[in-house]
């Protein structure tokens, strides 16, 4: 049976909020998209109390900085087809809220072991079929799993040129990285814009958003792979972010 709490606060209440912070960012998500949305920060919110999952311990404040952040990306994953993967899950998050938004294959990736098997304990109890988990690294994974993502979304997991860096080979030809950042600097931006070109992937929008409540400004940033990488990818574990190829 349904808990008539989450992370110990009325459930209807959030439930409520949570459609009107949906319906202010025009997210359309049904009754039973926002149970699962709910029923998965239960779970993440039971967990973090013996482990580290998140420090958003407040439900109302993770319907903003965890849920609603997460659904900022659905309308650029909606326009690409094919598997999706989220790179660096953490808690689930913005891999799980965009699988309860969207009917097609998910792969979560966490290279921390206890997080991706918290993610993948979040899915089965969910009933989310179509998402797989894995305790890897986005490097090593490209291996082989070479071009079978058509979108690869990441949140606060590296910086611009080094996600462009890690999607390129896990992408397929024509899918899009989509990734969710605070303030964006022009350096970082100007890094990412370079290390694209030497990937083979063109920057397709940038778009600012304020979060709710003063929670925040978010930048979301779309890249598309367009052609050949000049540098064999995927480089050794590691070499993205410690010596960035711009
Ligand atoms: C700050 S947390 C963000 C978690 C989640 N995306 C969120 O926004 O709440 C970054 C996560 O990325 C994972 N991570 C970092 N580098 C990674 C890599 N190269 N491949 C896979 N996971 C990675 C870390 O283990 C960590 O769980």
């Amino acid at each position: 049976m349904e808990k008539d709490t989450v992370g110990g606060v009325g459930r209807a209440m959030l439930d409520r909020r949570l459609g009107e912070l949906l319906a202010s960012q025009g997210v359309a998500c049904t009754e039973g998209q926002r149970t699962l949305l709910l029923d998965h920060l239960d779970l993440v919110l039971e967990k973090n109390k013996v482990m580290n999952l998140t420090r958003i311990t407040s439900p109302e404040d993770a319907l903003v900085l965890h849920i609603l952040d997460s659904l900022l990306l659905e309308e650029e994953v909606a326009k690409t087809d094919g598997p999706v993967l989220d790179i660096g899950t953490g808690a689930g998050y913005p891999g799980i809220p965009l699988a309860v938004m969207e009917d097609r294959p998910f792969v979560l990736m966490d290279s921390v072991g206890k997080k991706a098997r918290a993610v993948a304990e979040f899915t089965d109890a969910m009933g989310l079929g179509a998402v797989g988990t894995t305790r890897e690294r986005a490097e090593s994974y490209a291996v082989d799993h070479r071009g079978e993502f058509g979108a690869v979304v990441a949140r606060a997991v590296a910086p611009l040129g080094v996600l462009v860096e890690y999607a390129q080979p896990l992408l397929s030809k024509g899918g899009r990285l989509v990734v969710s950042k605070g303030r964006l600097s022009d350096e970082e931006l100007g890094s990412g814009q370079k290390t694209a070109e030497k990937v083979g992937m063109r920057l397709v929008s940038r778009e600012t958003l304020s979060l709710p409540e003063g929670m925040g400004h978010r930048e979301i940033v779309v890249y598309e792979k367009d052609g050949r990488s000049s540098i064999k990818l995927p480089r050794p574990v590691g070499e993205a972010k410690n010596k960035p190829l711009a």
